[in-house]
């Protein structure tokens, strides 16, 4: 039985072929717009990073790679076989430098791509927050008062540093992983464990 493998397009693409590229010794390209791929009995499908976990969590992939936030976003009900310590970052509240009066709110303002991480990161806290839904920029809302504050990811700082904006407190670390359909680990056990070895190998772990 052969494996389905979801890779995302995007940030971590490149690293995560090469893991392929290495286990293999082929080259693994998504050529001309082709969405699905061939190769070395596997078969590989170019699917947005955002979209990973769908493919996985419904067997229309057997395992993927995603990043950690993600799957936190999206409560994927997914098994996550291992850390590839990739597409390192974090997932922070960013606000503008210096200005704490988003605390003395009686309710925070908050603009984010990660909704369900925002909320349930203020509702733990007690703190009532209303969550306003963006796909991309996010850093622009607290300077044109979309928001108080922000919940994004964080890699370098430059973003935030570029715009005047500091990061308050981080939420969670995040990485890419390697996850497997929950059915697919029973019933294609052998290969998944197979290819989780050579992933390992290619990382010396
Ligand atoms: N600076 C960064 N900005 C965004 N994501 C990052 C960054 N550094 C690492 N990552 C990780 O890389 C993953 C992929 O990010 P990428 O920007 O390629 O996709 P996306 O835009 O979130 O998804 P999609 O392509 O589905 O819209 C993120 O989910 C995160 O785990
Ligand atoms: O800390 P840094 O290294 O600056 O990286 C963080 C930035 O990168 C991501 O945005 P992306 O480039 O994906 O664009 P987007 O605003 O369209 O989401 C993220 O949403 C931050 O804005």
């Amino acid at each position: 039985m052969s494996l389905t493998i979801a890779l995302p397009k995007g940030r971590i693409a490149e690293e995560v072929l090469n893991i392929f590229k290495k286990i293999f010794n082929e080259d693994f390209e998504f050529e001309n717009r082709k969405l699905i791929l061939r190769k070395a009995g596997f078969t590989f499908l170019n699917v947005r990073n955002w979209d990973v976990a769908a493919y996985v969590e419904n067997q229309a992939a057997d395992i993927g790679v995603v990043g950690f936030d993600v799957l936190e976003e999206l409560e994927s009900d997914v098994l996550e076989l291992m850390d590839l310590g990739l597409g390192k970052c974090r997932v922070s509240v960013a606000g503008i430098k210096g200005d704490e009066s988003y605390k003395d709110k009686t309710e925070i303002k908050v603009a984010s791509k990660l909704q369900n991480i925002a909320k349930k990161y203020f509702s733990k806290k007690g703190i009532p927050a209303s969550v306003i839904k963006l796909n991309g920029s996010i850093e622009l809302a607290p300077l044109v008062g979309l928001s108080d504050v922000i919940v994004d990811i964080v890699e370098t700082g430059s973003t935030l540093k570029e715009n005047g904006l500091e990061e308050k407190e981080v939420i969670m670390s995040s990485s890419a992983r390697l996850i497997a359909n929950k059915n697919s680990f029973i019933e294609k056990k052998e290969e998944i464990i197979d290819i989780l070895e050579k992933v390992k190998a290619v990382y010396g772990a």
